[in-house]
């Protein structure tokens, strides 16, 4: 039996919902999520099988005018992840309107000359009809090969099934691309070190979500219990104290919260260490921004 098959790209400016809405797709969590910009470091594959065929859908970073040689080297990753995909998924959001960031993210798109799934997301916070009506035709003269345009809610999973069922009519007859148990092209190991770095985004602030890379030194199944042990990196000394929190809270609370994500993402018990080391200006440089943001495999 023929089946469908290709590959998605998740585009769009930092903070949009691509994560939460791959997510969403799988049904499982292959993405971190936070209220933070640039959350997202690394090109992130996430495998839909149906009984219609297999999309890998790609998270990628938000498309940003970067400040920093790390910045540089994530929006490399965002605009590579283009080429090659089937079709892209844009998204906007229209609780923070239409920004100059919204246009960097068209220039990259209307260049690679890839047609376009426009997604309106969080229109569960965007009720009024006129106003939505009116960002939905900004957005559209933004981009020069719409397809078509959904209005979603990516943290409901309003409008997805809809989404997902035109993906599957656009996309080419083929093969499946990966087996049909897979739900991401990450190795657990990545995803232990995402999800402690999730846990440092949203119980952090101000500067520190961006400043901390996590590296796993240690991943190792010990039968009844998996064993990881991973150093929390910050950039500063000043930042140490912050991640590890009075008497040592705030490390705490990270650690609880990420083993207990983890635990059910593995379906395992697991013993988590983490440590919090300073490595001087570590997102400037080369040798360590490849070091500590699994960035390696993605930029040769
Ligand atoms: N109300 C509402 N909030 C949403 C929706 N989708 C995402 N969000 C929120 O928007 C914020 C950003 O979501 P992410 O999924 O991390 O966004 P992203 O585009 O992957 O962000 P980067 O990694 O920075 O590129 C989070 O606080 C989400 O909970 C939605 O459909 N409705």
């Amino acid at each position: 039996m023929s089946v469908k098959s290709g590959t998605v790209a998740l585009v769009g400016k930092p903070n949009v919902g691509k994560s939460t809405l791959i997510n969403t797709i799988i049904g499982e969590k292959i993405a971190i999520v936070s209220d933070k910009p640039q959350t997202t470091r690394n090109r992130i594959g996430g495998i839909l099988t149906t009984k219609k065929g297999q999309i890998v859908f790609y998270d990628t970073p938000g498309i940003h005018k970067p400040l920093h040689r790390l910045g540089q080297y994530i929006l490399k990753v965002a605009t590579s992840s283009l080429a090659g995909s089937d079709l892209l998924l844009v998204i906007v959001d229209p609780t923070d309107g239409l920004r100059e960031s919204d246009r960097l993210v068209a220039n990259h798109v209307n260049q690679s000359r890839i047609p376009v799934f426009l997604a309106i997301n969080k229109v569960d916070e965007y009720k009024n009809e006129r106003l939505l009506q009116d960002f939905q035709a900004k957005a559209e003269e933004l981009f020069n090969d719409i397809r078509r345009t959904f209005l979603i809610s990516a943290k409901k999973g309003d409008g997805v099934e809809e989404l997902l069922e035109t993906i599957f009519d656009f996309l080419p007859e083929g093969k499946m691309l990966f087996p049909e148990d897979l739900i991401t092209d990450r190795s657990s190991r990545f995803m232990a070190s995402e999800v402690i770095r999730e846990k440092v985004l949203q119980n952090t602030r101000q500067e520190i979500p961006h400043s901390v890379g996590v590296v796993v030194q240690e991943f190792s199944d010990e039968g009844n219990i998996l064993k990881i042990r991973a150093d929390v990196i910050v950039e500063r000394s000043s930042q140490k104290p912050i991640i590890l929190g009075k008497g040592g809270s705030m490390i705490k609370i990270i650690g609880t919260e990420a083993r207990k994500d983890l635990e059910y993402i593995f379906d395992q018990k697991i013993f988590l260490d983490l440590f919090v080391k300073v490595r001087e200006k570590w997102r400037d440089k080369d040798t360590l921004i490849q070091e500590f943001t699994n960035l390696r495999d993605e930029l040769q």
